[in-house]
């Protein structure tokens, strides 16, 4: 594994665009960054261990919300033995890129695990949607899955280095030249 210079660490409920705005900048950035989704190792895991599709597993469909509440408690079952586990597989396959986009930061946990490994190389981006904007997108409100840790953990998280707000492109946009600015010199 080579260390990046900068780790952009982005957490957002679903639906409010994590993956949305973390491609449009790596279509900015491109070959600088890596897009790093910790759900990555952790959906590989779940689908060799359970015999399932990991292609469809990683696809944006009604396969994956299928078997989240499943893989949620799963996960919850490794991460009590290590909680940096699924941090730590993300990063040892990460390409060696000047910059990384971690997509999907979803607990304090993960926070602590990026800081403790890589410093004040990590920026906190939190990104919110209004519910309806949420729910214009697919989005619909699952017991077990809206209401538990991997969803809410970080609600009361307040030390973001950004917060922005994704209901529309032209927020989008804004938010895109603030994320930049993180990235200016590198
Ligand atoms: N600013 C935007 N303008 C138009 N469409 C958007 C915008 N942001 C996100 N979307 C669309 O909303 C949907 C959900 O976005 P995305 O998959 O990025 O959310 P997410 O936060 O990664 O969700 P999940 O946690 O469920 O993976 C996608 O179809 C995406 O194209």
């Amino acid at each position: 594994m080579g260390d990046p210079q900068l780790v952009l660490l982005f957490s957002g409920k679903r639906k409010s665009g994590k993956d949305y705005i973390c491609e449009k900048i790596k279509s900015i950035l491109v070959d600088k960054c890596t897009i790093v989704r910790i759900s990555a190792p952790l959906k590989s895991c779940y689908a060799q261990t359970h015999a399932l599709d990991l292609k469809e597993l990683m696809s944006d469909g009604p396969y994956k919300e299928k078997y989240r509440l499943d893989m949620i408690n799963w996960s919850d079952e490794v991460r009590k033995k290590d909680p940096g586990y699924f941090c730590k597989a993300a990063c040892d396959n990460a390409a060696l890129k000047p910059v990384w986009i971690v997509s999907d930061i979803r607990r304090k946990t993960d926070i602590e695990w990026f800081r403790e490994t890589y410093g004040n190389k990590i920026k906190t981006i939190r990104i919110t949607a209004e519910m309806k904007t949420r729910e214009s997108r697919g989005w619909i409100f699952q017991s077990g899955v809206d209401d538990v840790a991997s969803e809410c953990d970080l609600d009361d998280w307040q030390q973001w280095d950004l917060e922005i707000e994704n209901n529309d492109e032209q927020q989008c946009g804004k938010a895109v030249v603030e994320i930049l600015k993180l990235v200016e010199g590198i």
